[in-house]
């Protein structure tokens, strides 16, 4: 139960004086997720989702919070942000920096179909365009340079096969550089988790404290290593071309991207491997982080090297 931090109804009903969001009629927790206190609020004018920051501090939300209204502001499904009456998104409460969004609607597809596959391309797509004129920046605090950092940290747990492996992907990541690639803000995280789907539309994107300025079809790799991968590590071709047809739809690739997308799958797969193996050897004391296998990046690597630039779905 991921409630960490716990507010009465008495409580809210002070604090929602200061917010036009309508009378108290329902406060409930939220099991799911991992990081922060998340509470489901229903009230007179309708249903929000309250968030009371555990880790990120006031000071770094803008950037997330400010995106959350850019993006809502251009009609993508991302819940937005509600400000209260000193016209602040960010407000604190039982000692926790909050945000109170809008609540999406919608459902974590486990399984998505390729509809499904298609609707999150195009979306992801959409959000990206939006996205060009949100000012802010934000550097990928996953990137090459972290893990290049970070590797050599966890070759001494490994058996040496898989340490070889790990230490030969990052440097065949060094030998290519996407600086001439499209960039922008990306969510770097558009996992099945942090999408809700209604039926087989978009309900919203949730999630965004990995959102960074980076390459644009990093996001979108990412997107697909997790949407359309098999438990081996393979990928589901009808889901991976309605995934790139529905984001194409949108925003084609250029030619530079289209040479790119072989080495950026595979990129996308290490970043999710390195972190995974890092909270595995060496969780942080005091942080909450819940181990995900890390081997099934490392077979989605493996998949994706010996495919042939040509078989990539696009
Ligand atoms: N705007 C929203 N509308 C509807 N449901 C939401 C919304 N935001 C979050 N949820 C629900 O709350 C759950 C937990 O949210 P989330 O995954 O963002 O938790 P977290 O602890 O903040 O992050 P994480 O689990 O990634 O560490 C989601 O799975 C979803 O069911
Ligand atoms: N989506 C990540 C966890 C959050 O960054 C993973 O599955 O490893």
């Amino acid at each position: 139960m991921s409630v960490y931090t716990p507010i009465t109804p008495d409580q809210l009903r002070e604090w929602l004086k200061s917010y036009s969001i309508g009378q108290l009629q329902a406060l409930q927790g939220i099991a799911s997720g991992i990081t922060n206190t998340n509470y489901f609020v229903s009230t007179t004018h309708g249903r929000y989702v309250l968030t009371l920051f555990e880790v990120l501090k006031q000071h770094e939300l803008p950037f997330y919070v400010n995106l959350l209204a850019h993006l809502a502001h251009h009609g993508i499904a991302v819940a937005a942000p509600i400000a209260n009456l000193r016209d602040e998104y960010i407000d604190e409460l039982g000692g926790k920096p909050t945000c109170m969004v809008t609540c999406l609607p919608g459902d974590v597809a486990e399984d998505p179909t390729p509809e499904q596959c298609e609707a999150v391309g195009a979306m992801l797509a959409e959000m990206h365009l939006a996205a060009q004129t949100y000012p802010a920046r934000m550097a990928n605090p996953r990137g090459p340079e972290w893990w290049n950092r970070t590797a050599p940290q966890i070759y001494p747990h490994m058996n040496s096969a898989d340490a070889a492996q790990l230490r030969a992907e990052v440097q065949f990541q060094t030998k290519h550089r996407f600086t001439h690639l499209p960039s922008g803000v990306i969510h770097a995280d558009l996992f099945r988790d942090n999408v809700l789907m209604n039926g087989q539309k978009i309900g919203g994107f949730i999630d965004f404290y990995y959102a960074c300025n980076d390459v644009l079809i990093y996001d979108v790799a990412i997107t697909l290593n997790d949407w359309c991968s098999l438990p081996d590590g393979d990928i589901d071709a009808t889901k991976a071309r309605a995934l790139l047809s529905g984001y194409q739809s949108i925003r084609p690739f250029t030619p530079d991207e289209h040479e790119a997308w072989h080495v950026m799958l595979r990129a996308a797969a290490l970043r999710f491997w390195v972190s995974r193996l890092y909270d595995f050897y060496k969780p942080q004391a005091g942080e909450l982080t819940y181990t995900k296998d890390p081997a099934y990046f490392q077979r989605i690597i493996s998949q994706h090297a010996n495919r042939q630039p040509d078989q990539l779905w696009l």
